[in-house]
This record gives structure tokens, sequence and C-alpha cells, in this order.
């Protein structure tokens, strides 16, 4: 079986439904802002009323696995169902789990979230490069057999991030920038775009010294309650704007647990990003 690889369904998915891609982080303080139980029930409700306000307009969603993980069994469930359902409505999903392994282990993280068959398949799974880039080889193989798509750490949103990833190794590039440069590789030659991404903080200004051109898609968190705006993004991307996913969650979810509410705030975030990134 092939399938249709995950750059050219992104591709599709961003330029009908706008770049946007709201993250399903159900918090302990946003599930009691919204009036829920901090357990498994409170959970299904959250996560299904994010899905019910956002999985048919917007082009990703990205639940972040922790904080299903944090119930057990139960909670996967929900993850599990939540997936399915946003799927469902057209949404893609981006499993943000940020595993990484030996390569042997990655093998298994991999079944677990890119094949076909599993119960948690994703359309794209974040992953830490940080055992090396070539641990994660067998996501890469996986993830390519089935259509799916990896979004690497490369520049990450938090100030920690750069004692790792801005250090400068012996060749005089900086790690983040080798972890660019791997993606660029992988995508070579890919149309409309690659399957491999790169997370690159939307809060980290002018990043004109790395070459984001990595013919893949750049998942831009960091927007709302970090900080940035959509109005940054062309100066954080140059013309790699193109190619950035900017991620909101708590900024969206805030609105909630009203449905119209958490539409009208996706909506607004849908709009300031198209109007940032617009064509001039
Ligand atoms: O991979 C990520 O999604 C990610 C990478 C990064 O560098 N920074 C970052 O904030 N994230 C995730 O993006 C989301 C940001 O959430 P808000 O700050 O609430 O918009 C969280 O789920 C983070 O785990």
């Amino acid at each position: 079986m092939s399938w249709e690889p995950f750059g050219a369904r992104l591709r599709r998915a961003m330029d009908e439904r706008g770049p946007l891609c709201v993250g399903i982080d159900p918090h302990a303080a946003l599930l009691a802002d919204w009036g829920l139980g901090d357990d498994v029930a409170g959970l299904e409700r959250f996560s299904r009323t994010v899905v019910e306000a956002t999985a048919d307009r917007v082009a990703v969603l990205k639940p972040q696995s922790a904080f299903f993980e944090r119930f057990g069994s139960r909670g996967v469930a929900v993850l599990e169902k939540s997936v399915e359902e946003a799927r469902a409505a057209g949404a893609l999903v981006v499993m943000d789990a940020k595993r990484g392994d030996i390569g042997s282990t990655m093998a298994a993280y991999a079944e677990s979230f890119l094949h076909r068959d599993a119960p948690l398949f994703s359309d794209a799974l974040t992953v830490s490069p940080y055992l090396g880039y070539g641990s994660l080889k067998p996501a890469v193989e996986l993830a390519r057999e089935n259509g799916a798509g990896l979004f690497v750490l490369a520049l990450t949103s938090n100030p920690e991030g750069a004692e790792v990833q801005r250090a400068v190794r012996g060749d005089g590039r900086t790690v983040g920038a080798t972890m660019l440069a791997h993606l660029a590789a992988e995508n070579a030659g890919q149309e409309p775009m690659g399957s491999f991404g790169a997370v690159v903080g939307a809060t980290l200004g002018d990043l004109s010294s790395f070459d984001l051109a990595v013919n893949g898609p750049l998942l831009a968190p960091g927007i709302g309650a970090q900080g940035a705006t959509a109005a940054d993004l062309p100066a954080v991307f140059g013309a790699a704007v193109r190619n950035v996913v900017p991620n909101v969650s708590r900024g969206v979810l805030r609105h909630g647990p009203d449905v119209a509410s958490l539409r009208a705030a996706a909506e607004r975030f849908a709009e300031e990003i198209r109007a940032a990134v617009a064509p001039a």
C-alpha cells in the first residue's frame, strides 16, 4: 500500500484551511477554569470540545501526550479517541510526545505512533534528536512507509534550549543548524515539500543566521501564552514563513469551554496569521 506523503497532505491542508495548529493541552489549571474535574471525565470532555470546535476547520491539531498519560491507560484511551475523531473531521494530527531513544528502541516508539495499524497512529510525531540525529532513522523510515512525518526539535521555544541547540560543534556549526541540515537532506527533491519538519520556536527573534530552508514544515510554538505573536512570524522566519505551521495552545484553550468562543479564538489567530504571512 502506498500512502500519500505527509508533506503533500500538510501542504494541501495549509492551502485549504490556513496553517494554524491548535494544541490540545489539557492542563489541570485549564480543566479547573472550564469547570471540569481533574479526572478522566474532565479530560474527555475537554479534548472532545476542542476537537468539536476546531477539527473541521484548522489544518492541524496537536495533542500533548503528557496531559493524557497523567491519567494512565484511561487517559491514553481518551487520547486514542481524540486522534481518531480529529482525523475523521479532516484535521491532521501531530502527536506531541517528543520521543527520542537509541535506534532499536526508537523503532518501537515509531511503531507506536507512525504505523498505520497502531491504535495511536498520527499523521506526524514530535521527536528529540539529542541522542544523535541518526538514532531517529527507524522513525524516518517507518514514517516514509506510512505516509507520516516527523517534527524534529531543532530550535525550541524555551530559553533553556539554547545551551544545547546553540552549542558550537568542532566544525563551527551550531547543533541546531546541524539538525536543520539533516532535515534539508531528508527532504531533498520532495514536492511540494518533504515530510520531515523542524520545531523552531516563534519566540526566538531573528533567526537569519540559520538556514531554515529545509524544504519541509516548520512547527512554530510560542504564540500566545509564551509571548510571541502572529505579527512576529515574518521577522523570525524570513522567506521560510511559507512553510511555518504556527502552534497556539493555551492562547486558544483559555477561551473554553464554550465551543463558539473557542472557535472564534482560533479564527482570530488564523486571521492574524493570514494577515502576517500574506505575500506582499
Ligand atoms: O514540540 C512542541 O510542540 C513544542 C516545542 C517547543 O519548542 N516549545 C513548545 O512550547 N512546544 C509545545 O507547544 C505547546 C505550546 O503551548 P502554549 O504555550 O500553551 O501555546 C506545548 O504543548 C509545548 O509542549
